[in-house]
């Protein structure tokens, strides 16, 4: 495949949502950027936002894996909160900084295709990339499309992506390289210290000792296929650190890098 290195794709995690500076940092970092000519796509999650909508309407989070279990009734308060709320929040905190944003989800312009990813997870999907021609028109502009992670099946279904998993379906579809920021410098070792570089065999290790789990699990194994699907690394890296937001801009190497 061809990789065309001129898309950053950065993924955000819900975390962010609930802090203002970190949000202003990141959005004037991701302005910068754009003034350069680098053209940036934001994904989001906001995982936090939806465990709070589910307890303030009386229900219950359930995870397997870093995944959340998605009844069907539980769909519109997801769908709420992250195309609607964290979705906002963010495009708030781009028009602050002066970026012309669109906000969209992934059951727009027929960017992926959607299907259920496992039946036990209830109505959680599993996105491939399909158009690129609405992002790519976004791009071309100049404006920053901030996309969450809720999908659509052919029949209309709302669908609930895990918002790395999105992040890896639309750096394949622009060939962007994909730099998914956390609330968390990048992957920790057993004492807390940051790994600077992993491969899959040292990935598949570290879960099996359990030091790699719940989400983080979810996203270094989303980070792998994209780093094998470009041939080239992936970071996971934080949204926290001014100085990682400083070497990223700069392009440089920075958290942890996942190793095709
Ligand atoms: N080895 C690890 N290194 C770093 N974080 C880990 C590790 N194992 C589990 N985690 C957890 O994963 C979280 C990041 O995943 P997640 O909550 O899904 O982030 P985000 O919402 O930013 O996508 C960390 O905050 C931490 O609690
Ligand atoms: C299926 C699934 O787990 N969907 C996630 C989507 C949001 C997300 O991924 O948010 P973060 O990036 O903040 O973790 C959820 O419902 O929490």
């Amino acid at each position: 495949m061809s990789t065309n290195n001129s898309v950053l794709v950065l993924k955000v995690g819900g975390a962010l949502l609930q802090c203002e500076m970190g949000m202003a940092r990141l959005m004037d970092t991701a302005a910068a950027m754009l003034a350069n000519g680098q053209q940036v796509l934001m994904v989001h999650g906001g995982g936090c936002l939806v465990d709070e909508q589910l307890a303030a309407n009386g229900m219950e989070t359930v995870k397997l894996e870093g995944l959340r279990v998605t009844p069907p009734e539980q769909m519109p308060i997801i769908a709420g909160a992250l195309a609607g709320t964290s979705n906002k929040i963010l495009q708030g905190a781009a028009t602050k900084a002066g970026i012309v944003s669109v906000g969209m989800s992934l059951a727009d312009g027929n960017t992926v295709s959607a299907k259920i990813k496992d039946e036990r997870l209830g109505l959680v999907g599993e996105v491939t990339p399909k158009d690129g021609a609405y992002l790519k028109f976004i791009l071309a502009q100049g404006w920053m499309p901030i996309c969450s992670s809720i999908a659509m099946m052919d029949d209309g279904q709302m669908l609930n992506v895990n918002a790395d998993q999105a992040a890896t379906a639309l750096a394949k579809l622009v060939g962007g390289k994909l730099v998914l920021l956390s609330d968390v410098s990048g992957v920790l070792d057993g004492k807390g210290q940051l790994i600077h570089s992993l491969n899959g065999k040292q990935i598949a290790d570290l879960v099996k000792q359990g030091v790699i789990e719940k989400g983080m699990k979810v996203k270094v194994e989303a980070a792998l296929e994209v780093a094998q699907w470009m041939g080239q690394a992936v970071q996971v890296a934080s949204w926290r650190d001014a100085s990682q937001l400083i070497a990223l801009a700069k392009g440089e190497a920075v958290g942890t890098q996942i190793q095709p």
